[in-house]
């Protein structure tokens, strides 16, 4: 049966609601959504799943998902997700501070088909190095049941993967050069770009703290931002004839969401980028029709330390 969601009081910010700042604020929305009250004991049936789509944001001109109000809304009601708790369990066992080894890490970062994938598995074969991505393979298995949740519930689970990936990460780094395609960036654009409505004006300014990378999570020594041309970047993906991913389709219908997400890739992405490592802008064309390969590995040279 639907029923209303109660208005609880309004949050600090909104924004650090979709994206949480640090492990403790994670761990405590996962722990509320695999423990919700009234529906303790009973796994994803029916009446649960009634509860959480009747909380579901709006779909509002301008918004992806409904924006603000509509993440607190589905926060209060949102039914038991058991597989919550097995992110929570995977993520307790990570260690609080995560220690990177003596060897690089390079993320890969950039909007869909800019070429993540390609260069990742590129540089990791001509560095001999070890390949990770977001959200890490442990949780992957669960990606599909959150990308169905509301907005906070599902950047949890990126969240905790960035955390989990990062105990990963400083593993690997103890052995050979690591190199990770999707890290806190991809989480922090789609929330921001989801949680604020309307136009690129009013998503928060360069020095926001939202765009912080949180203290507790590991830092990489150098993150590259790829980028292209938005045509080139539809035709690749048309080219790559896959399902359109849901977030691809509302780039696509929704036109500030593009606008924002864009905006935060390529204005605001960058100014992040930069207290983490090196900045790197990069328009690729394919190893030898353009940038040759030398070259490209050459950005990935480890100077840093
Ligand atoms: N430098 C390039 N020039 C031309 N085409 C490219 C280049 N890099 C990748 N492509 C093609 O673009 C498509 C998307 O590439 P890829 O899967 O590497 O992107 P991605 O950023 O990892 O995408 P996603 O985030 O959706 O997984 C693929 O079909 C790939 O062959
Ligand atoms: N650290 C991350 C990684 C991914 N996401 C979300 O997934 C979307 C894309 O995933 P791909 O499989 O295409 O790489 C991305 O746009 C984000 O919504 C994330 O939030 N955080």
């Amino acid at each position: 049966m639907l029923r209303r969601c109660p208005l609880g009081p309004p949050g600090p910010q909104p924004l650090r609601r979709a994206l949480p700042p640090a492990a403790a604020a994670v761990r405590r929305r996962l722990r509320e959504v695999s423990a919700r009250r009234g529906l303790r004991g009973g796994a994803r049936g029916p009446a649960a799943g009634a509860a959480v789509r009747v909380c579901r944001p709006r779909r509002q001109a301008g918004g992806a998902a409904g924006g603000r109000e509509g993440s607190r809304l589905c926060l209060q009601c949102a039914a038991r997700i058991p597989e919550a708790g097995a992110v929570l369990d995977l993520l307790e066992q990570c260690p609080e501070h995560q220690r990177k080894g003596s060897f690089p890490v390079v993320v890969l970062e950039g909007l869909d088909a800019t070429g993540k994938t390609t260069v990742t598995q590129s540089v990791k074969d001509t560095l001999n190095g070890i390949l990770l991505r977001s959200p890490p393979a442990c949780i992957s298995q669960w990606r599909t049941i959150f990308d169905d949740e509301p907005a906070p519930i599902k950047r949890a689970f990126y969240a905790a993967g960035n955390y989990i990936l990062a105990s990963e990460i400083a593993k690997a780094s103890t052995q050979a050069p690591v190199i990770v395609d999707r890290y806190w960036h991809s989480t922090a654009a789609y929330a921001v770009a989801t949680e604020v409505d309307g136009k690129v004006q009013d998503l928060p300014p360069a020095h926001d703290e939202v765009y912080q990378w949180p203290e507790d999570l590991l830092k990489p020594d150098l993150v590259l931002l790829l980028t292209v041309d938005p045509e080139e970047r539809v035709q690749r993906l048309q080219r790559r004839g896959l399902e359109k991913t849901k977030e691809e389709a509302e780039l696509e219908a929704n036109t500030l969401f593009r606008q924002r997400y864009t905006f935060l890739w390529n204005k605001r992405m960058e100014a992040v980028l930069a207290p983490v490592g090196s900045v790197a802008n990069v328009p690729l064309t394919l190893p030898g029709q353009g940038i040759p390969k030398s070259k490209l590995l050459g950005w990935v040279v480890f100077g840093k330390d």
